[in-house]
């Protein structure tokens, strides 16, 4: 096979180092790697590029990242560290001076400030579907992309949520918590069947479009509110308000994601606007329900019940830690019944875990091997295909920068004497991504491309894989 090397940007001496050492002195590659990667068009002779010693690329994994996603990542000979909870901002901030790429769930807060001072990084992977904990903006402008699963647990969590609809409708939490306590409390009053009953979607994507559908062949009545216009499954009915949607639905349950548009969305008005008797679930994310406003609804009788799974401070690991600390009205919310409270578990199942370790960890091998952007939710998509083995000399440069004026003519002033074999760039707000395959090139050579590339003032990282 032939060797691969990258060329990094931040710290010089990383790029000198792999110019000047040998090749072949480290590189190895796992036989599966080819059906791993995934390509769109997969090529018989294809030459796999990787870094120039993968031993070098550092890989931290927090949050129980799934052993499948672990096991890619270490078959590349890449370091991998793997924690099973997140980390606090300072310990955080350590750890990731030094990696390559960072793999986290959804409790990791990757800000600007923690960023900042991950020098190293090339590339965060979010092994879930929200990426509202990662600053995808300062990570665009730094040339960090941003990998995420945007469908893999979210039958999990519309599974989830049926479930809880009926827990509701039958109050089998307080039964079965009653149960355990000794106490046998046989009641039908305020119990009720689901079947025919109005179910109020807000947020009609991947989860509620899953849920729609699992909700109608149980016998309910389903209306959807949704910013977009978005096409109808089986007799689902879009409502152009949020509004029309609290007046009718007996369960309303929220999948959007966290913006700020988002962000308080359900509140004293809108518990107002529901229906007296009416069940509230959130599995989406915590600050979309004003949780205070919830306890005051549930204890007025506005509303019979509720699910949460998801909460505005969430704990960074397993424990005793849903207290009052954490947030103010955590005994309050304890206190109320038909109260359904879950530690974020919507999309904690084994199946859905799994496909997230491999779906994430393989997006984020084509983008240290390859520089493939595809399913970047930060970066323009931008993918060339392979390299072949009658290309032993090509290199493959990638120079992400900034969106302005007279780029490409500073580029090809650079390669323009040299035999660009593919080329593409592709620009996101901001920011730009170009990808250029160039034949016959010698490691002096690359090495004056890299150099070029780093010198030009629209630079925000050069990669060379070779
Ligand atoms: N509890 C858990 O374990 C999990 C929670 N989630 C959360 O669920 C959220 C939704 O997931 P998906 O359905 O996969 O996302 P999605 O992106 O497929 O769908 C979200 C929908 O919300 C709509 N939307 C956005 N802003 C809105 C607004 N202001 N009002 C009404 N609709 C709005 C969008 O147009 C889109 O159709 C994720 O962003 C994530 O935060 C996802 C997976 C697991
Ligand atoms: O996929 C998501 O967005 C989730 O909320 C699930 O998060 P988790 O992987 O359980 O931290």
């Amino acid at each position: 096979m032939t060797s691969a090397r990258d060329i990094r940007p931040r710290q010089d001496d990383f790029a000198q180092q792999h110019l000047s050492a040998s090749p072949n002195a480290s590189f190895h590659s796992p036989s599966s790697h080819g059906s791993a990667l995934g390509r769109t068009v997969p090529l018989v002779n294809a030459k796999h590029l990787k870094p120039f010693a993968t031993q070098d690329i550092k890989v931290l994994l927090l949050e129980n990242v799934n052993q499948t996603g672990r096991e890619i990542l270490s078959q590349q000979g890449y370091q991998v560290e793997y924690l099973k909870s997140s980390l606090p901002e300072d310990q955080l901030i350590e750890k990731i001076r030094d990696v390559h790429v960072i793999g986290i769930r959804s409790k990791t807060k990757l800000t600007a400030r923690v960023l900042k001072e991950a020098k190293n990084l090339i590339v965060i992977g979010c092994f879930c579907i929200g990426t509202n904990q990662v600053d995808l903006q300062y990570a665009a402008d730094n040339g960090i992309a941003v990998f995420n699963s945007p469908f893999s647990n979210s039958r999990s969590v519309a599974e989830l949520v049926i479930g809880e609809i009926i827990m509701l409708a039958r109050q089998l939490g307080d039964r079965s918590n009653e149960m355990h306590n000794g106490t046998w409390n046989k009641v039908s009053n305020g119990c009720w069947e689901i079947r025919g009953k109005t179910l109020g979607i807000i947020g009609y994507g991947h989860i509620g479009a899953q849920l729609s559908v699992l909700a109608e062949a149980m016998g309910m009545s389903v209306i959807y509110f949704d910013v977009l216009n978005i096409m109808s499954l089986g007799t689902a009915r879009q409502v152009e308000t949020l509004e029309e949607l609290l007046g009718q639905a007996d369960y309303i349950t929220c999948h959007v994601p966290e913006i700020p548009e988002t962000k308080g969305m359900i509140g004293q008005t809108q518990f107002e606007q529901m229906k007296t008797g009416s069940y509230l679930i959130n599995a989406s994310r915590g600050t979309v329900v004003d949780i205070p406003a919830l306890i005051d609804a549930m204890r007025s009788g506005k509303v019979a019940g509720a699910a949460l799974d998801v909460y505005p401070n969430e704990p960074a690991g397993n424990g005793d830690y849903f207290n009052n600390e954490l947030n103010t009205w955590g005994a309050d919310l304890r206190s109320l019944k038909n109260l359904i409270l879950t530690p974020h578990i919507g999309g904690s199942t084994d199946e859905a875990q799994k496909a997230i370790g491999v779906e994430v960890a393989q997006a984020l091998v084509r983008y240290v091997n390859e520089g493939s952007t595809l399913g970047a939710v930060n970066l323009p998509e931008v993918v060339l295909r392979s390299l072949t083995m009658d290309e032993p000399n090509h290199a493959r440069v990638i120079y992400i920068h900034k969106n302005i004026p007279g780029v490409l003519r500073k580029v090809n002033e650079i390669i323009g004497d040299h035999n660009v074999d593919k080329q593409m760039t592709d620009s996101r707000g901001d920011v730009a991504y170009l990808m250029a395959d160039i034949s016959n090139v010698d490691t002096a050579t690359i090495k004056d491309l890299y150099t070029s590339f780093e010198s030009l003032p629209s630079r925000i990282m050069t990669r060379i894989l070779y």
